[in-house]
């Protein structure tokens, strides 16, 4: 039997990640545009209140995600902060922010959300995928995309083919963890 989720995000771009990874597992996932406030603190405290926040608005169970980049030369910074580094900084200064470090690695972390509804405690997955930071290559309408080059693929995430993309990525991986997590429900 097909199940739905509501997924809330203001992020078209993940949206369509995420239809299309869930849509291989029969899974539907109906999107709801609403601007959650994002407080500080580590990526799992951001994911949960996040979270939160949303079963409260929509009243009823549903899935949040949050995106982090994780520089390991900053000690894991700018983290779940990257949206406001893109905006002010951008790709070049992405780059610039590692100038004179010994590593470009980075990590790219996906945490999905999951609350039964108000009031519940939100379950949290987390998938991780491994790269660097490099000179902007590919498409740049995603994020970081272009400037994240995937370990092992000599390609960065906008230069890929996004199915390709999308059996690799931090998203793919803390989806397959909500989707084991999932099995375990009531349909
Ligand atoms: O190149 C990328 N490849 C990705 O796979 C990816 N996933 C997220 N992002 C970007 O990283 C920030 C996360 O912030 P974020 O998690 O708060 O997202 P958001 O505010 O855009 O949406 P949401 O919080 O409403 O879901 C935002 O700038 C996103 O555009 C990505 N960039
Ligand atoms: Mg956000």
């Amino acid at each position: 039997m097909t199940r739905k989720l509501v997924f809330i995000t203001g992020n078209k771009n993940k949206l369509v990640e995420v239809q299309a990874i869930l849509a291989k597992f029969d899974i539907e996932v109906e999107a709801r545009a609403l601007d959650i406030p994002e407080i500080q603190g580590t990526t799992l405290e951001v994911s949960a209140d996040k979270c939160r926040r949303a079963a409260e608005l929509v009243g009823g169970p549903c899935i949040t995600e949050d995106t982090a980049l994780a520089f390991h030369a900053l000690g894991g910074l700018p983290g779940p902060y990257i949206k406001d580094f893109m905006k002010t900084i951008g790709h070049s200064g992405l780059n610039a922010m590692l100038t004179g470090f010994p590593t470009k690695g980075a990590t790219a972390i996906c945490t999905f959300a999951y609350s039964a509804g108000p009031g519940e405690t939100p379950q949290l997955f987390v998938g991780e995928t491994e790269g660097e930071i490099v000179p902007v290559r590919g498409p740049t309408h995603f994020g970081w995309d272009a400037v994240f080059q995937a370990a092992g693929t000599g390609q960065t995430f906008a230069e890929m083919d996004p199915v390709f993309k999308n059996t690799i990525s931090h998203r793919f991986k803390a989806l397959t963890k909500l989707v084991d997590f999932l099995k375990t429900l009531p349909e």
